[in-house]
């Protein structure tokens, strides 16, 4: 077998192996190929530079990273991007603890209390109860040195936010101890009723602005209750939950379709308990039908029963055709109790596994869940922080994504950990689970999971489906026009910031004529006036500002390149690009700037798109062809040999490019009211 034998061989097995992977049969139309190319130039430049130096951030705890994720590009990217909706959330953390402590904790008559086991409790009154000894949350923070002081205290007491966290939880059953007090925490602050009200609707409005259109939630529904200590009673606190949906998506019909709520009471019970509970589940089903979806056990898996064990009540859910939703396999014990999870959740017949951790372990339970087309909400951020594991990339979901398994993403308790929405766990699972390759397919094909996925009728499906479509195509176009214009600006500072030069080409030996532009760019081009064998140059400083009408600007076709068309005082645009037309296969980070080049005019059709550039003498960082300085570089040759070498080389490349036909269009000093001669006819581009 010779070379190129091998290599086709290997291209047809990559090309198979990567038409399996989640999202990659999604096809896209040309515009979403160009915002592609934008996602995956931020991307590499992400991947490349961890690649470098391993500072990669899905591999490290998303406690100690958070500040860096929310400066990644690619994060921002799927911040605004149209994600479909959040499946797999829980009540208590479903809002930024940042404004339940902003917000709530500023209400009056909230008491706290700090238990002997140093576990702080928080909850309303009228008149404080003798449980504990409450003090009003005013008056401690009124004793503090600054609101701040005690606000950053809350927030440190309640979140599991750390800056240490291998020490703080070094293993899965200090992580839930932790958790546990910021469910206690959280649970009396929030479900006061008019604060449960406000932070529902909150967290429903984090949801929306982080562009998720729908919410599933999981609660064990605990009683709202009022200031003077009366509960509310399970219907009247599920009607607070719909009355408070509903008023959400009255305020924002546009934008929020709808919650619904999975009752899913603690998994650490014996059968009777549990059988309360399923009673529960069919008498709330039946006087809420449209909000309450079904059922699910939550709690620390290895710590909670076994679903084997617990059977007869939850075939009795069977019997009664409620769907059900439950967190299975979300643990590292292979082959222990608990594991078996995930094989009894199939069994029971779950509309969505929660984690499904443990499920590339359980190769026929795989099976099973495939052909039940039974997704796994994946939660990446959860899985790390609650210990199961720390770096992303060896999350068992990236084999899933590498077959093409029906997975949802989903943040479950963001509040908890410091996130928000939905985004964070978008952005672990691009980033690791995808690896670098997935690419906008695998983002979209997640959020059209997320609405196949989730638990509404087939007419509300196909609703969400039109309406999340619609934001994604005004997505598409958004990012298009922004990246263009932020490419603008930034490219005008750059230039701003790096041109030493804009030299101007005059006559050339043989009669050749052409207009050049020498732009410093930092790669070691220095042009100064000189005449030699014919090649003039006429050099002369202009800043970026006499460019004087920027008429079109466009995203090329391999979406990296934005073209400032229009004309400069030599007639020129300023060109960066990838390649036009497209020669080769481009990767993402391919970032060629054509500087000292000739480009005489750009071509645009009737709508304003750049088609292509006439008469440009093309070359590029990295071509052969380059005729535009190489950069640095060199051994041994002083600074000024390096340039006469330099020049020689840049002027030789150019001259044995001179059969490509030039015209001088301006020549003289530059500003726009002394441009000379006619631009150059425009000549279609085929
Ligand atoms: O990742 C998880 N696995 C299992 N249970 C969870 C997880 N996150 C939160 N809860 C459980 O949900 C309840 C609030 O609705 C909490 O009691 C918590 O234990």
């Amino acid at each position: 077998m010779n070379i190129s034998e091998y290599k086709e061989q290997r291209e047809s097995f990559l090309a198979q192996e990567k038409i399996v992977i989640l999202g990659q049969d999604q096809v896209l139309t040309t515009d979403e190929e160009a915002v592609n190319q934008i996602l995956l130039t931020a991307k590499m430049v992400e991947m490349n530079n961890a690649f470098d130096t391993l500072n990669f951030l899905p591999a490290k705890n998303f406690l100690t990273v958070i500040s860096d994720i929310q400066a990644s590009e690619v994060f921002k990217f799927i911040q605004k991007m149209p994600k479909g909706a959040a499946l797999h959330v829980h009540d208590t953390a479903l809002t930024s603890l940042e404004w339940v402590i902003q917000e709530l904790t500023y209400w009056p008559d909230l008491y706290m209390c700090i238990t002997p086991q140093d576990i702080l409790l928080l909850k309303f009154f009228d008149n404080p109860d003798t449980s504990c000894t409450w003090s009003l949350v005013s008056e401690v923070r009124d004793s503090y040195p600054s609101t701040k002081e005690f606000d950053d205290e809350l927030y440190g007491r309640i979140s599991l936010v750390t800056a240490t966290p291998e020490e703080d939880y070094p293993d899965i059953n200090a992580v839930w101890n932790a958790f546990s007090k910021y469910f206690i925490a959280t649970t009396d602050l929030i479900m006061y009723r008019p604060a449960w009200e406000a932070y529902l609707y909150r967290a429903l409005d984090e949801f929306r602005t982080d562009n998720t259109l729908y919410v599933e939630f999981r609660g064990t529904l605990p009683m709202l209750y009022e200031l003077d200590g009366t509960q509310l009673s399970p219907d009247e606190t599920l009607t607070v939950y719909q009355d408070t949906i509903q008023l959400y998506v009255h305020d924002h019909p546009d934008d929020f379709m709808g919650t619904r709520y999975i009752y899913a009471p603690p998994r650490m019970v014996d059968n009777t308990t549990l059988n309360g509970y399923v009673d529960t589940m069919i008498d709330i089903v039946g006087k809420f039908p449209n909000m309450v979806a079904g059922f699910d056990l939550v709690g620390q898996e290895d710590m909670g029963e076994p679903l084997i064990n617990l059977l007869e009540p939850l075939l009795r859910l069977a019997d009664a055709d409620i769907p059900v939703f439950y967190h299975a396999g979300e643990t590292n014990w292979m082959g222990m109790s608990t594991d078996e999870n995930l094989v009894d959740a199939l069994l029971l017949n779950a509309t969505r596994i929660g984690h499904g951790y443990a499920l590339v372990k359980h190769p026929k339970a795989k099976e099973l869940a495939l052909q039940h087309n039974t997704p796994i909400e994946v939660c990446p951020v959860s899985n790390q922080v609650l210990n199961l594991v720390s770096d992303l990339r060896n999350h068992p979901a990236a084999h899933l994504v590498a077959e093409g398994f029906p997975i949802v993403i989903s943040s479950d308790d963001p509040g908890a950990w410091g996130a928000k929405g939905l985004s964070y766990d978008f952005y672990e699972a691009f980033m690791a689970l995808g690896g670098a390759k997935a690419d906008l397919r695998f983002l979209k094909q997640l959020a059209i999971n997320s609405i196949t996925y989730s638990s509404v009728d087939e007419n509300t499906k196909t609703l969400m489906m039109q309406r999340w479509q619609e934001k994604w195509n005004t997505f598409i176009s958004e990012t298009l026009n922004l990246h263009t214009n932020n490419y603008i600006s930034d490219t005008l500072s750059l230039h701003t910031n790096t041109i030493k030069e804009v030299g101007v080409v005059g006559e050339a030996k043989g009669g050749m004529e052409g207009v050049g532009m020498g732009m410093g760019m930092g790669m070691g081009m220095d042009v100064t006036n000189e005449e030699e064998e014919g090649y003039v140059t006429t050099t002369t400083f202009t800043p970026i500002p006499t460019f004087t009408t920027v008429t079109a600007v466009e995203v090329s076709p391999c979406g990296r390149v934005v073209v400032v068309g229009g004309v400069d005082v030599g007639g020129m645009g300023v060109v960066e690009w990838c390649s036009w037309p497209p020669t080769q296969q481009h990767t993402p980070s391919h970032n060629n700037i054509l500087t000292g080049h000739i480009a005489h005019h750009m071509e645009f059709s009737a709508d304003g798109r750049v088609l292509g550039i006439l008469s440009l003498l093309q070359s590029t960082a990295e071509d052969d062809d380059d005729c535009g300085g190489g950069g640095g570089g060199g051994g041994g040759e002083t600074r000024n040999e390096r340039n006469e070498l330099e020049k020689e080389r840049i002027r030789e490349c150019e001259m044995n490019k001179r059969n490509i036909s030039h015209t001088t269009v301006a020549s003289g000093v530059p500003g726009k009211d002394n441009i000379q001669g006619q631009l150059p006819e425009r000549v279609p581009v085929s």
